[in-house]
């Protein structure tokens, strides 16, 4: 049995730079029409400067016949200028802005720590160039409950900030929560949509301590409860078209992950695509995958869609232990495991 699939983008990427930048592009580019490339880099990419820069150094590190399209981001700050957002809008190259609260994940600290007071003169220009807002919706208050910083970002910033601009487009990356689900089904389509990762699909927290501490499991925001997990599966499987495809894969070296203060962040790019067919699959909504994966991306983006197409063979494949590369090695989610869906360049 096979899938054929209009070919997918991924809306959530971490390619990184230098070495690590070489090792994994070629497994999102053999595999995704286009990404939303993350401006998380050391120093982040806040300008559009920056973003064309950044951009021509993934174009140089594609394989060669290769029809992937970096869509670029910038990063927000509490100095970005208005101006930026034109000058973004004219390069043609940036897509979207990306809002991290100062502290929230990696590479945040020069994040955002004043969004409804400096950053509002910048939102004001997004909504004029139709530039999307992309959002990692945690809080950063040390005391708050990790596994509650989700929907506290949904009850104190996301949902205030919607009803001061709500004509801002505004996608909620790696949802993780029930909360999260409800609070996009009640806004606009069109307007506001969500990212979902293969993780938040398919594991729960207790993947987290499966047999002792598992730093390969560890991703920002962190795993939830199983019920969580249940209704972003209903969630993505109704065909809804406010949820789409973005893997998050956030590679790091194997000894970042295995230390004693592992970095947050999944490998995914290798894996995801069999990954989302096994939730359909597992749902009995594999009529529903290709939307998911390649139409309500697009359409929420307003790009057209792809026109070239992907297959997934069904038949066992075994994800390799690890990915080698010239200064360390990156353990891939589900390293080691069988999976199915093979994707036909893997053949
Ligand atoms: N998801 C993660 O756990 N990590 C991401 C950052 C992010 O998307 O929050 C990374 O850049 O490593
Ligand atoms: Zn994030
Ligand atoms: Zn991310």
């Amino acid at each position: 049995m096979e899938l054929t699939l209009t070919r997918p983008d991924d809306w959530h990427l971490h390619l990184r730079d230098g070495g690590l930048l070489e090792a994994v592009l070629p497994h999102s580019a053999n595999q995704f029409g286009r990404a939303i490339v993350m401006p998380n880099l050391k120093p982040p990419v806040t300008t559009t400067a920056a973003a064309v820069a950044y951009r021509e150094t993934i174009v140089k590190a594609l394989p060669s016949r290769c029809n992937f399209e970096p869509l670029m981001t910038l990063y927000l700050t509490d100095s970005t200028k208005p101006d930026e957002i034109k000058l973004a809008r004219e390069s043609g190259i940036v897509f979207a802005v990306k809002l991290y609260p100062a502290g929230a994940t990696t590479n945040s600290q020069g994040g955002v720590t004043d969004l409804f007071g400096k950053c509002m003169p910048v939102l004001e220009k997004m909504i004029e160039h139709n530039m999307p807002l992309l959002v990692h919706g945690e809080v950063t208050d040390p005391e708050a409950d990790v596994f509650d910083r989700e929907k506290l970002f949904i009850d104190e910033i996301l949902r205030p900030l919607i009803q001061k601009l709500p004509r801002l487009k505004v996608v909620m990356e790696h949802i993780t929560t029930l909360d999260a689900v409800r609070f996009i089904e009640s806004c606009s389509e069109g307007l506001v949509a969500a990212t979902v990762t293969p993780q938040h699909l398919l594991l729960n927290r207790n993947a987290l301590f499966q047999g002792g501490l598992q730093p390969h499991n560890y991703c920002l925001p962190v795993l939830k409860r199983e019920i969580h997990r249940q209704a972003i599966v209903t969630a993505v499987t109704s065909g809804s078209s406010q949820f789409f495809l973005g893997t998050d894969s956030a590679p790091h070296e194997k000894k970042r992950k295995e230390s004693p203060c592992g970095c947050a962040g999944i490998y995914s790019a290798p894996v995801a695509l069999s990954l989302y067919a096994k939730v359909f699959e597992q749902a009995g909504a594999l009529d529903k995958l290709e939307a998911f994966t390649s139409f309500n991306g697009p359409d929420f983006y307003g790009l057209p869609r792809n026109t070239t197409t992907i297959i997934l063979h069904k038949t066992p494949w075994k994800v390799p232990e690890s990915y080698d590369f010239s200064s360390g090695s990156i353990i891939p989610m589900f390293a080691g495991q069988t999976l199915e869906w093979l994707p036909s360049h893997l053949l």
